[in-house]
């Protein structure tokens, strides 16, 4: 790793992204970025989550230099942003709202074109680039199909390729799942996975949990341009406490049984009693020792890992509703 980049307080973690009181007011009054403190630490795929209109796209155009913060300072890859854009921006692969491409080009001419356009990529050696680069994505096959017959996430495909061309430390991804199919969605999830596993940092963004659960080993959680929790996956999805689950035919009596045991909110679906436990310091042999002794017939006792979801609805009280 190199000097540029930052050494977080204490923990030794080096870190790619740092925000501090990060703030954008846009001129018609709207508060988008809130104060926002942001570590992103070097090496992991970072999950930024977060509703519609809660603010990542503003907190991206920011870490990128295409706009000014309101208030408050961000760094990318160690340097000070927007002040540095010309030195950061050529080591960080950015896909943002989705690849410009040129339709009646087809994806090796667009990607042709994307390297002659950067100063530094040597045009004895573009060739390779651009055919490692289909390479990756798996369009090899499609490169001489012009760009406008290419499927969604063939089109962001070909805007990762772009943003591969040459060697990135930092991976900048703004919901690059959006509008695509399952099929679509995997495929560009093991993509990330690869990068990730290559030693890139990818700062991805999304309105979907699902997502960060399965690709992120980091993420951030945003709500009306606040940050509400920010770390490991597993440890935001283990502050969720897990719910009990009770698989018995007996429902009517389990429910019972339980509620007097002091589990609440209690939920009842075909053979399968949940709630929520009463404290940290129960004993969970007691209670299902003392549905047993109620006649309650027990197939299954356990505790149901906490999802990501589970952190969200915990933190804000609410669903994880997409507006718009
Ligand atoms: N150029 C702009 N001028 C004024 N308000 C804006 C502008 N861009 C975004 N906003 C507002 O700022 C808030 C945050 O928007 P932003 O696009 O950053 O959210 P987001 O989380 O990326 O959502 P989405 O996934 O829908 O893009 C929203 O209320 C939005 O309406």
């Amino acid at each position: 790793m190199t000097a540029a980049m930052q050494i977080a307080d204490g923990t030794g973690v080096e870190t790619v992204i740092e925000t501090r009181g990060l703030t954008k007011r846009y001129r018609g009054g709207q508060l988008a970025v809130d104060g926002l403190d942001l570590t992103v630490p070097a090496g992991s795929v970072f999950g930024f989550l977060g509703p519609n209109g809660s603010g990542k796209t503003t907190t991206i155009r920011m870490l990128m230099g295409l706009i000014d913060p309101t208030a408050g300072s961000a760094t990318v890859l160690g340097r000070p942003m927007p002040r540095a854009v010309r030195t950061v921006l050529p080591q960080v692969g950015a896909l943002i709202e989705g690849p410009a491409l040129y339709g009646f080009l087809n994806g090796r001419d667009n990607l042709l074109r994307y390297d002659s356009a950067d100063p530094s990529a040597d045009p004895r050696t573009r060739g390779a680039r651009v055919a490692a680069a289909l390479d990756r994505v798996g369009l090899t096959s499609a490169a001489g199909k012009k760009a406008k017959a290419y499927s969604l996430g063939m089109k962001q495909r070909l805007g990762l390729a772009a943003a591969l061309l040459r060697p990135r430390r930092l991976l900048v991804l703004d919901e690059p799942t959006n509008g695509l199919d399952p099929q679509g969605m995997r495929e560009i999830r093991s993509l990330v996975r690869e990068l990730a596993a290559d030693g890139t940092t990818v700062f991805l963004s999304s309105h979907l949990l699902d997502e960060i659960e399965q690709v992120c080993t980091h993420a951030a959680v945003m709500a009306q341009g606040r940050l509400l929790t920010q770390g490991p996956v597993a440890d935001l999805a283990a502050g969720a406490r897990g719910r009990l689950a009770v698989v018995t035919p007996d429902t009517g009596d389990a429910a019972r049984l339980l509620k007097e045991l002091g589990v609440t909110g209690l939920s009842v679906e075909q053979d399968r009693v949940t709630g929520e436990l009463p404290g940290t310091d129960v004993e969970l042999a007691e209670l299902s020792a003392a549905l047993v002794h109620g006649g309650v017939r027990v197939r299954g006792f356990g505790i149901e890992r906490a999802s990501l979801e589970d952190a969200f609805v915990a933190l804000t009280g609410e669903g994880f509703d997409v507006a718009g």
